[in-house]
């Protein structure tokens, strides 16, 4: 691979000349393997900026107080800055100092997205340096309350808003997006959000999250990434009512109307940003999430989150646990609470993975999963009236009307929560599970944290110690009769932005399933004897880098292996390439 492409990736070289001449840039050596750039292109390392007052309001290249006294003198910098020049690492710290405080979550979000706005490295470095401890404000739980305050908080847009009024131009409003090397879009129509419902365009919280975690735990540039949200009405009566709120005020289009708008977005991203741009479906209510999939997973480099997401990253913690609990995948009896995206997502992927080890078809795997929805346990006597994507699991056995009934029915080892719905598993369901299984599994993966199916705490408390337990959103350690086991966040942002990475790298065309296992896998392999000591089925988010990195040399592996891969030739060490191509965000020396 070309070294200097690789340094352009990674925001390499150190030092960076900007031009005197206070025009606005062009993107050009912003890009990596975009062929529509040609290497001569790329060198001198030289990027037309602004200088002056324009250069500090420019987010890519501000640096605040951190321009040397040089670039002050050659960037007509005098006079605008006060005289003190403050490193990088000492403006981090003040952040720091700043963002902790604020009591009010959503402050700490605001007072984020405002240097987000402000000065993009500093975010990053922030983000990425103390990451353990600002992932729950940018990502969930606090993105949850922000999309609901959305237009509340309101303060510059962020990402591209495509609403029904545009059908016919949408190629025009990508080309409005100032940046021309889009690599990773994360789209949403805001209809399932987290699990807080009907959202409308309050969703763009979602993409704008989701894209901040593929470039500080994935190493995505920021400027390869754009947000996305699609606007074609809300059913939510309230944020129709709400004078402040920024969508269209009227009820969600469906049909033709919807279809031809999503088609036309799909179509104008290939046309826009090529063949190889990434396009992450999210938070799309389920009667859409599954058909778009199927209909544009094999003309497109896509995937669906929520579903694939999620089941990669359930079944890493399965994989995980299996040293604590005992037995292969197949010995273990599962059930969800919930069979929607992210249910049947994960259930359809540990059948996969037990058809696969065992060399069993994938129908009989599914024979050891059951699932509960709202009408109680899917069952063959349902089969007619249950949605497309329920029907695999509409075994036939006799009905159950709530958990409950259904855990005693069929005595679980594995119990996963993807409902949606806050306090769920009581603690007669807990306590019932326990009961009979000495190491149950419970995965509250709902979010955001009040729509967790328990917590941990009562997770411990009410199973007595027993469970090994997970959650979507994060929880502090518990500590049990004395012993203190840490929560292991089972989130998809464990594997989208690796899986990003592993794309980009590779040049992949399409994703394939098979990439969701490599990543599962690469993931479940970080976990060592320490962790599980402590029940804890997932890393720490402080090593996220070098897990996406390894997350994405499994999943550009397998890309190569399917002859997905266009970057050729293939790179000798995947990993040490995925990870020299991260971003950082260290601020670069101007000349
Ligand atoms: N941890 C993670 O990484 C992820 C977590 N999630 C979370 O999972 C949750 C669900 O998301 P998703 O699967 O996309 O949503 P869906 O709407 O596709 O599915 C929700 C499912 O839950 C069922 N359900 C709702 N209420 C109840 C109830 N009271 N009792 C039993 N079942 C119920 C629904 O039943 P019915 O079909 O009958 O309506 C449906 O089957 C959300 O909170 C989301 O935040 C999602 C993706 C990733
Ligand atoms: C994590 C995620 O994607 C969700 O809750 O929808
Ligand atoms: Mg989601």
């Amino acid at each position: 691979m070309d070294s200097q492409l690789k340094e352009l990736r990674n925001g390499a070289p150190d030092v960076l000349e900007l031009k005197n001449t206070p025009t606005v840039g062009g993107g050009v050596g912003d890009t990596f393997g975009n062929d529509a750039v040609t290497e001569e292109q790329f060198t001198p390392w030289s990027r037309v900026v602004a200088s002056g007052l324009e250069l500090l309001r420019d987010p890519r290249y501000n640096k605040g107080l951190a321009f040397t006294e040089e670039e002050r003198d050659h960037h007509y910098l005098r006079g605008l800055l006060p005289p003190a020049i403050i490193s990088q690492e000492l403006q981090v710290e003040r952040i720091l100092q700043n963002v902790r405080s604020y009591e009010n979550p959503l402050e700490k979000y605001i007072a984020l997205m405002d240097l987000q706005e402000r000065n993009e490295r500093l975010f990053y470095k922030v983000l990425i340096d103390h990451v353990e401890e600002l992932l729950p404000v940018v990502y969930t739980p606090v993105v949850g309350e922000a999309c609901q305050k959305y237009g509340n908080i309101f303060r510059r847009p962020h990402g591209l808003y495509i609403t029904l009024k545009d059908r016919g131009h949408v190629l025009d409003l990508l080309r409005n997006w100032p940046e021309k090397n889009v690599e990773v879009i994360v789209v949403t129509d805001g209809e399932r959000i987290l699990g807080l419902g009907d959202l409308g365009l309050n969703g763009m919280g979602i993409p704008v999250g989701k894209l901040a975690l593929y470039t500080a735990l994935g190493g995505i540039r920021p400027s390869c990434t754009l947000p996305v949200a699609i606007d074609v009405g809300t059913n939510n009566e309230a944020l129709l009512a709400n004078p402040f709120y920024i969508g269209l005020r009227q009820k969600r289009t469906t049909g033709k109307e919807y279809d031809d708008l999503l088609d036309e977005f799909m179509m104008a991203c290939k046309q826009a940003y090529g063949e190889r741009v990434l396009v992450q479906f999210e938070d799309f209510a389920n009667h859409n999430a599954f058909r778009l999939l199927l209909k544009y997973g094999t003309t497109h480099l896509t995937f669906n989150d929520d579903i694939q997401g999620t089941a990669a990253v359930a079944l890493a913690g399965l994989m995980a646990a299996l040293p604590i609990i005992g037995g292969k995948l197949a010995d273990h009896k599962f059930l969800f609470l919930g069979a929607g995206e992210a249910g049947t997502g994960i259930a359809e992927i540990i059948a996969l993975e037990i058809s696969r080890q065992g060399k069993i078809p994938v129908e009989e795997a599914r024979k050891a999963i059951h699932l509960v929805d709202s009408k109680g346990l899917v069952t063959k006597a349902r089969f007619e009236s249950l949605q497309e994507f329920k029907r695999p699991w509409a075994h036939d056995h006799p009905p159950a009307h709530d958990l409950l009934s259904a855990v005693k029915a069929l005595k679980p080892t594995v119990l996963i929560g993807t409902s949606g719905k806050g306090g769920t598993f009581t603690k007669e369901v807990l306590e019932e599970i326990s009961s009979y299984q000495n190491k149950p599994v419970i995965m509250a993966l709902s979010n955001p944290t009040s729509q967790s199916e328990c917590t941990a705490e009562e997770a411990y408390k009410y199973t007595k110690g027993k469970c090994v337990f997970a959650s979507g959103s994060p929880f502090g350690p518990v500590t049990y009769e004395g012993k203190t086991y840490v929560v292991g966040q089972s989130n998809n942002c464990y594997i989208f932005p690796g899986l990003g990475l592993g794309c980009t790298i590779s040049g992949a065309i399409r994703v394939h399933d098979d990439m969701f296992l490599a990543a599962a896998e690469a993931l479940a392999k970080q976990i060592n004897d320490d962790h599980l000591a402590k029940n804890q089925l997932y890393p720490s988010f402080d090593e996220i880098r070098k897990i996406s990195a390894h997350i994405g040399a499994a999943v550009a592996a397998k890309a190569y292996e399917l002859g997905l891969a266009t970057r050729l030739p293939q790179p000798k060490d995947l990993f040490a390439y995925a990870k020299s191509c991260m971003y950082s965000p260290s601020y670069r020396k101007y000349r």
